[in-house]
């Protein structure tokens, strides 16, 4: 992959949001080995080269296998801090302006970390990197979706005193097998609680699975959404009601979605006029951050100019920002677009 190409310099100077980023899946392997000396806990892995060799996915299980079992090594708050301090800076890098964060407190609360623990060592980092850098966040709890509807609730449950630090909640995990109908009613009591609900649809799951996220759960945006291609009646309604879908190409790669980037539908989605945008998915895992994400897209499928201003343009509308903050970032993508001599 080349850096100097004349487009990378537009994707790198562009302010971006990131709005499906799993803070788990920002855990390098080097940060892996290091928190596991700290908390004296041994690794399956002989090094960090072992770990990274050990990323070769098949499917999006044989991903979350080493996702979880990497999660492992996350105990104090203060590794909690790390963990999303390490993905700001990075964030920071890339020059995203807006982050989207979800996290899996099941996966920890299950090993015996309290929620408040995780909770408070995600929001300190954020609220750090909002002083240092100026980078504005929301945090969204996600539901593993291979649990029961039960464990969702009692999840909810420990969330209740600190949901004036939650800005919404997701559904992540297997997908196959487990359908958004499975947490209607957790989903229901969310609405009621105020929250407002994204799900992992149409990644691995049929279409159908993102007819239910949007009927069922009521999500406003589609996490992944990719299949919707496969039903040209939802495509229609994606576009009519702009709805976003929150587009992962390294990770649709690395999960073998698809078996080349270059088949990706990204292209066929924002010509259909779908509110799409790009975003890193677990970058540790995938090999690369959000830039990256950009310029494997630019190279493997031939996006324009105007295509990355309209996906920078998409993260921004597609956020959760209020609309004042919405509307300067998208003064500022125009004003970068002019600059660079994109035709808006
Ligand atoms: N791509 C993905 N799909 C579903 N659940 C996930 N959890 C972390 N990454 C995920
Ligand atoms: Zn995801």
């Amino acid at each position: 992959m080349t850096n100097d190409h004349p487009l990378d310099q537009l994707i790198r100077k562009l302010p971006k949001a990131e709005l499906h980023l799993h803070i788990e899946g920002s855990l390098e392997p080097e940060m892996m080995f290091a928190l596991a000396e700290r908390n004296e806990i041994v690794l399956p892995y002989a090094s960090v080269e072992a770990v990274r060799a050990a990323y070769n996915f098949t499917d999006l299980q044989s991903f979350l296998d080493l996702y979880y079992a990497g999660a492992g090594v996350l105990q104090t708050e203060q590794d909690f801090f790390d963990l999303t301090w390490a993905y700001l800076k990075r964030a920071q890098a890339d020059h995203i302006v807006h982050t989207e964060i979800f996290f899996d407190p099941q996966t920890h609360t299950a090993r015996g970390v309290e929620f408040l623990t995780v909770l408070e060592g995600i929001r300190r980092a954020l609220a750090l990197a909002e002083k240092q850098f100026g980078i504005t966040s929301k945090l969204i709890m996600c539901f593993l979706r291979h649990l029961s509807e039960e464990d969702g609730f009692a999840t909810l449950q420990d969330a209740m005193p600190y949901l004036d630090r939650i800005d919404g909640v997701g559904l992540d995990s297997g997908e196959r097998g487990n359908p958004p109908e499975k947490f209607a009613r957790l989903f229901a009591r969310c609405a009621e609680l105020g929250l407002p609900a994204v799900a992992h649809a149409g990644e691995e799951g049929p279409a159908d699975y993102i007819w239910q996220a949007l009927d069922l759960l009521h999500s406003r945006r589609i996490d992944h959404g990719v299949r919707c291609t496969e039903d040209p009646a939802l495509v229609a309604r994606l576009a009519r009601e702009q709805i976003p879908l929150t587009v992962c190409p390294l990770s649709n790669l690395k999960l073998c979605v698809v078996n080349d980037l270059a088949e990706h539908n990204l292209r066929e989605l924002l010509a259909a006029g779908l509110c799409a945008m790009v975003n890193s998915d677990d970058p540790a895992y995938f090999g690369g951050y959000l830039n990256d994400n950009f310029i494997a897209c630019r190279d493997k499928l031939a996006l324009t100019a105007q295509d990355i201003v309209q996906l920078a343009r998409n993260s921004i509308s597609a956020s959760w920002l209020p609309a004042e903050q919405q509307a300067f970032w998208l003064a500022e993508i125009s004003r970068i677009a002019r600059q660079e001599g994109v035709a808006a």
